[in-house]
């Protein structure tokens, strides 16, 4: 239950949906016990021969009330708690986005990518059901059950109640047991899955490799395996299906046989009337949920808090780089949007000799676009580091808006930028779930914008279940350009003041790549935006492209300005020219 205290902060926060939820929810137990009890007394009167009509609708007529306020009830219990939870990964998902965004290379280096995306996913999955399904279970558990329990005492019988739910609590140790095997084994049959949905790409797509080195038959080999592993994994689920499946029925089963037998005994010698025993009968029914509910419980509660302390041990990490010389009273809305370079030099921590950046001096008005090219090691990125702050020991400035950016909060300044990095992340989850990982109060049509501006919107409507496609490691898996595409949309989704796309467009196709980029023209007006890349024709638009060598500005100007300069643009401008006509590769 320390989970709950640790969640105090959301409950807190959202005590008036939950207090209200989980009054529903009692309210739904009690409306339970509502059908059993008419039963039995029609029943009852059915025995005794003296049902008259009136009792007749007057009873069937309570049926349904209290099936319409079940109706009701439930309706809003789910939305208020399931909706609580929605909530609650929503926010969770935010400070694990605003977080990563925060921290600099280090953390990066000592949480692998993989990881940070399972901490981003599956643990705050698992707290979101402490305050879904946690919520429910613990009610239902309390109120349902306890609530059943008294009826059969107080409206059947003490000795029939404490016989006949003598086999109840296994159920709730059988659920607890076989819940939590079955939840491993699943787990493992899913990550499986995606091995071999992966490998199954990785193999179709390189068929032609295999087969021409001669390796077709080991890539059979080694596919079958994995196959057969796949099989042995799932057969794991189907195990403990199997078992506990008939068990909880057999369980069930003898519950309901020593009611009958023992109400039976009780109902000849008249300590209890028959309609009592068809109530007692029908309230079975109502006892089974609570019990698996309470199996369940434990699972969830330990999941939760186990994913909640992964999570909260990510969000206690500092970033090397603080806020030291900021003026916290810097407000970036209030800067205009001039971005200025004035880096001299620059050498990475670990090499300290060796300069990466020099004299980089130019200004961006907003709504300019920079471009900046070169070959593979001559600075893109890291130029693009310094302006997102993980390094502040250069020599110079960078400024935005006037001021420096060491001046600026950095979470508003990181706030203030939207960037496509060179490896894009993308999360178990749907591909709604992905795009909206950078806002996640976005309306769908807020989503499909992004997407459609990324043109990727087509590509999804594709999919089998669209938006709401599984995707990554636990389902369709996406290519590299979609994959650029979806971290644009994300990138766009964020209503930013800078955009950077580091090589965000390098496996996306000509045509598509002339379609974004007109998009992105139309959506950056007031904006600035950096574009790293090895296509020219990803920059060839921009107000300014600086072409790098070495760290250095070797060339700089727009595209025909640096066609006439006849360097190393404008040889690399007509090599690809004549690779995207002929279609061939030519190296750098
Ligand atoms: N963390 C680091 N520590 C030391 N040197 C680094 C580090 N990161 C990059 N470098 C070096 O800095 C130089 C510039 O790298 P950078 O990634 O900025 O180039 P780039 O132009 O973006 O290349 P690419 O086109 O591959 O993205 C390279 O020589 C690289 O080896």
């Amino acid at each position: 239950m320390g989970i709950y205290q640790k969640l105090g902060w959301f409950f807190k926060q959202h005590k008036k949906r939950y207090i209200f939820g989980i009054a529903m929810l009692m309210l739904t137990s009690l409306a339970n016990l509502v059908p059993p009890r008419i039963l039995g007394l029609m029943a009852d009167q059915l025995n005794k021969k003296q049902i008259t009509w009136f009792s007749y609708f007057k009873y069937t007529g309570l049926i349904l009330v209290a099936a319409l306020s079940l109706y009701v009830l439930r309706l809003l219990w789910r939305s208020l708690i399931w909706g609580g939870a929605t909530i609650l990964e929503k926010e969770l998902r935010a400070k694990l986005f605003a977080h990563f965004m925060k921290m600099d290379r280090t953390f990066f280096q000592n949480n692998r990518t993989g990881d940070l995306m399972a901490h981003a996913t599956n643990d705050v999955m698992a707290v979101q059901e402490v305050a879904g399904d946690g919520i429910l279970t613990v009610v239902d558990a309390i109120t349902l059950g306890g609530c059943t329990a008294v009826a059969m005492i107080l409206f059947v019988d003490l000795r029939l109640t404490l016989i006949a739910l003598l086999p109840m609590p296994l159920l709730a140790i059988f659920a607890r047991y076989f819940g939590d095997k079955l939840y491993v084994a699943y787990d493992k049959s899913q990550a499986a899955f995606s091995k071999l949905n992966n490998k199954t790409q990785e193999s179709v797509s390189g068929i032609k490799v295999l087969k021409t080195f001669g390796q077709a038959k080991q890539d059979t080999n080694s596919f079958n395996k994995m196959v057969d592993e796949t099989i042995c994994i799932n057969k794991q689920v189907f195990k403990w299906q199997s078992m506990f499946d008939p068990l909880g029925s057999l369980l069930i089963g003898l519950t309901y046989v020593i009611a009958i037998i023992y109400g039976s005994i009780l109902v000849n010698n008249q300590s209890i009337t028959v309609g009592q025993l068809v109530s007692f009968v029908a309230y079975i029914s109502n006892m089974v949920w609570p019990m698996f509910a309470i199996g369940y419980l434990f699972n969830i509660l330990e999941r939760g808090s186990a994913s909640y302390d992964r999570i909260e041990k990510l969000l206690v990490q500092k970033p090397l780089i603080t806020d030291k010389n900021a003026d916290s009273l810097l407000n970036i809305q209030d800067l205009h949007s001039d971005l200025e370079f004035n880096i001299d030099s620059f050498a990475y921590p670990d090499d300290v000799d060796h300069n990466i950046l020099k004299n980089i001096h130019f200004t961006l008005k907003p709504g300019q676009t920079l471009g900046l090219v070169g070959k593979v090691g001559a600075g893109k990125t890291t130029l693009i580091k310094l302006l997102l702050r993980e390094y502040d020991n250069y020599a110079g400035n960078i400024k935005f808006g006037g001021e420096n950016i060491q001046k600026i909060p950095l979470k508003e300044l990181l706030e203030a930028i939207s960037y496509v990095p060179q490896k894009n992340f993308l999360f178990s989850t749907t591909i709604a779930g992905n795009i909206a990982f950078s806002n996640p109060y976005a309306t769908m049509d807020e989503i499909q914008a992004a997407a459609k501006k990324a043109g990727l919107h087509d590509d999804i409507m594709a999919m089998p279940e669209q938006y709401e496609t599984i995707v990554g490691e636990k389902g369709v898996s996406l290519s590299g350009g979609q994959r650029q595409r979806m971290s644009i949309a994300r990138a766009l989704l964020k209503d930013s003041r800078v955009l950077i796309l580091d090589d965000a467009l390098s496996a996306v196709d000509a045509k598509t790549e002339g379609i974004i980029l007109h998009n992105l023209k139309a959506e950056m007006h007031d904006k600035t935006a950096l574009i790293a890349s090895h296509k020219l024709s990803s920059v060839m638009d921009a107000d300014l492209i600086l072409v790098l060598k070495h760290g250095q500005i070797v060339e700089q100007g727009v595209h025909d300005e640096l066609l006439k300069q006849k360097g190393w643009y404008a040889k690399m401008w007509e090599r690809q020219e004549l690779q995207s006509k002929v279609g061939e590769n030519i190296d750098e």
